[in-house]
């Protein structure tokens, strides 16, 4: 078999396994559907040949600009979901040039946004359709294309600077990015509509199957454990995690603390819409948590946050936790677990998504993506009275892990 064959074989045996498998079956689906996707890559790789491929990939930023003006420009929210609509009448709705408009819905329709029925008609795709529709799509895009890919697209600038200094500075790509600001989440902070965009980014996220808050959620016995204590969600934003987790825990109380008030407001005019019997337990604090924590409680949540920052840093936040803890503390970690044997190829984002994560956090935060072992290494180093308990989830796509830590 020449290699082509071989790689078309694969991927009708990946589509075969697929089909069989029941939608029950929600691991084995979940393997067998990012190998079918794989399987799909490779044979499109194999078709395009070395150079192209190569070059496609490295004109991505040409898709992230386009996408960006898409969502800036609410061009699929524009366009009527069941016919077409003229160049003119859209480029006249969205405010932007015909012949700009023109060339990027063509652009776009290249990836299979939009269509062209007819000749400066155009349509929807189911991909435009589903953007049109799903507002929480629409915010994650718009900071992966936006403030996100500005500071991706630094890092190589980044890294030379550094072989210079010595590592000393820049901190990270951000700083070659936004060089008036110390840090991402000071820039974040220093915009009203920047910062509503980032939280609404953030509770978009847990929307999407690999970020669903089930996972957590079916991760851990949440009620048993808390009881009827306290659960610190700490730089919980606008509260996402408590609000899925309040009504599995119907005691318990939590707190979310932040360190911008913008993701907070947002949460308590959500909780103040939630009902009374889950609205009064939830909290939000504002509280920088590089400052000694002053809340007590059973168990205390760092999700998706240490991913932000350096081992060095993440002694001093977890320093800054232990005045609060009593013995018996849990303190979980749930973030994506970094896996430590060889890479692989993939098409499918929910594997791809943790060395994703690992890259941007590199240019954002100079930060990483850890396993299990080194954030144990790194709690060990700020006491050594944390005990690993275990870890649960990250199955099925869950990009979601749960480390649990006991502070005895
Ligand atoms: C990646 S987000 C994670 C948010 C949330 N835990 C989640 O899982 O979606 C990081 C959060 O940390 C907050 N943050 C950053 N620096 C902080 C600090 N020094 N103290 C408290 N919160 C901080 C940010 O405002 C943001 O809400």
């Amino acid at each position: 078999m020449s290699s082509l064959e071989q790689l078309i074989a694969n991927l009708a045996a990946g589509v075969d396994t697929l089909s069989k498998i029941g939608t029950q079956d929600q691991i084995n689906a979940h393997d067998a559907r990012n190998a079918a996707i794989t399987a799909a890559m490779e044979l499109l790789a194999e078709l395009r040949g070395p150079e192209e491929q190569f070059l496609h990939l490295s004109f991505a930023s040409i898709d992230s600009a386009n996408i960006a003006v898409l969502l800036r420009f609410e061009i699929a929210q524009n366009i009527p979901v069941d016919s077409s609509i003229s160049a003119e009448d859209l480029a006249s709705t969205v405010g932007l040039p015909v012949d700009v408009l023109t060339r990027v819905t063509r652009y776009a329709i290249t990836n299979g946004i939009f269509t062209e029925p007819s000749k400066g008609k155009f349509a929807h795709s189911p991909i435009s359709a589903y953007i049109a529709k799903h507002e929480h799509v629409r915010d994650i895009a718009s900071i992966a294309t936006g403030e996100l890919a500005t500071m991706n697209l630094a890092l190589a600038e980044a890294l030379t600077q550094q072989r210079v200094t010595g590592g000393k500075s820049p901190v990270a790509a951000f700083n070659v990015a936004y060089p008036d600001f110390n840090n991402a989440f000071e820039f974040i902070g220093s915009d009203p509509s920047r910062g509503q965009r980032y939280h609404k980014y953030l509770a978009g996220r847990t929307q999407l199957p690999l970020w669903d808050v089930q996972h957590l959620v079916s991760s851990w016995n949440w009620a048993e454990e808390i009881g009827s204590g306290t659960m610190v969600d700490l730089g919980g934003s606008s509260g996402h995690t408590c609000m899925a987790l309040a009504p599995i825990c119907p005691e318990a109380n939590f707190i979310i603390q932040d360190i911008d008030p913008r993701g907070l407001q947002q949460g308590r005019e959500v909780v103040a819409s939630a009902d009374a019997s889950i609205a009064q337990r939830i909290q939000f604090t504002e509280h920088d948590l590089f400052t000694p924590n002053p809340v007590k409680a059973e168990v205390y949540l760092f999700r998706h946050i240490l991913h932000d920052w350096s081992d060095e840093d993440i002694i001093r936040l977890v320093s800054n936790l232990i005045p609060a803890l009593s013995s018996g503390a849990r303190v979980l970690i749930s973030e994506g677990i970094m896996p430590t044997g060889v890479a692989h190829v993939t098409g499918a984002l929910s594997e791809k998504q943790i060395r994703l994560e690992d890259m941007f956090m590199l240019a954002v935060h100079a930060a990483r993506e850890r396993s299990v072992d080194e954030f144990v290494t790194v709690f060990k180093a700020a006491s050594d009275r944390f005990q690993l308990v275990g870890v649960t989830g990250g199955q099925g796509g869950a990009f979601q892990s749960l480390i649990e830590m006991e502070y005895v």
